[in-house]
């Protein structure tokens, strides 16, 4: 079987990744599964973009082989955009998916201005030739209340357009079909399908 690394050391999405790809019949490996240890990459950018093309090109680098890196997050209306690319660690250090939840939940409080959409941007890094770029979204609004198990990060508050329940509440089959991250991957496929 193929595979392809992809530079993220987040559980939920390297899961995601894993289905997408088998469709492909490709190994998605992510930087958990990796027998040596892969320092953590800091993620110094302003834009999604910057941050994506910083874990895919390193790691690329270091192993000379393609890598896939996914920077994405949730971006509130109200908010300006926040948290934007400070999406893992909007509550502060150390990452805490319940924390950012609550902190987002604080700063909307009683407020009927809750449109939000999921942004992921994608980075193919390739030793030797261009780092490409896809973008994708998914619209919908911040909860009231929280619900739901699946998934990670701020899945418990988002709902998305034409939906009444949360992405934590579908089943990852579900959030996989309406998801920010597999609109971007439909973009790469031509890529995906060369890469067989
Ligand atoms: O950098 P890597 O190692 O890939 O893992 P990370 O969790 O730090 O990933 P990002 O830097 O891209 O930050 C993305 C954050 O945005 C949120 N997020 C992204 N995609 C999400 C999704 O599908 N569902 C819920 N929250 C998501 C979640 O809080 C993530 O931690
Ligand atoms: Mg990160």
């Amino acid at each position: 079987m193929k595979e392809l690394v992809i530079a993220t050391k987040n559980k939920g999405k390297a899961n995601e990744f894993k289905s997408f790809f088998e469709k492909y019949g490709i190994n998605a490996i992510s930087l958990l599964e990796l027998q040596e240890e892969i320092n953590d990459i800091e993620e110094t950018g302003s834009t999604f973009e910057e941050n994506a093309a910083l874990k895919a090109e390193q790691i690329s680098e270091s192993m000379q082989i393609p890598v896939l890196a996914d920077d994405s997050g949730l971006m509130i209306d109200t908010l300006d955009g926040r948290p934007g690319i400070f999406s893992a660690r909007y509550a502060g250090e150390p990452k805490d998916d319940q924390a950012n939840i609550d902190k987002v939940m604080h700063e909307l409080q009683e407020s009927t201005e809750r449109s939000a959409r999921f942004v992921c941007i994608l980075a193919v890094a390739v030793p030797g030739e261009m780092t490409i770029f896809k973008k994708g979204y998914c619209e919908g609004k911040i909860a009231t209340v929280q619900a739901g198990e699946n998934g990670f990060g701020y899945d418990p508050i988002f709902i998305p357009v034409g939906y009444t329940q949360t992405m934590a509440e579908l089943s990852p089959e579900e959030k996989n079909k309406i998801s920010h991250r597999s609109d971007a991957i439909k973009k790469l496929e031509d890529w995906v399908i060369h890469l067989q």
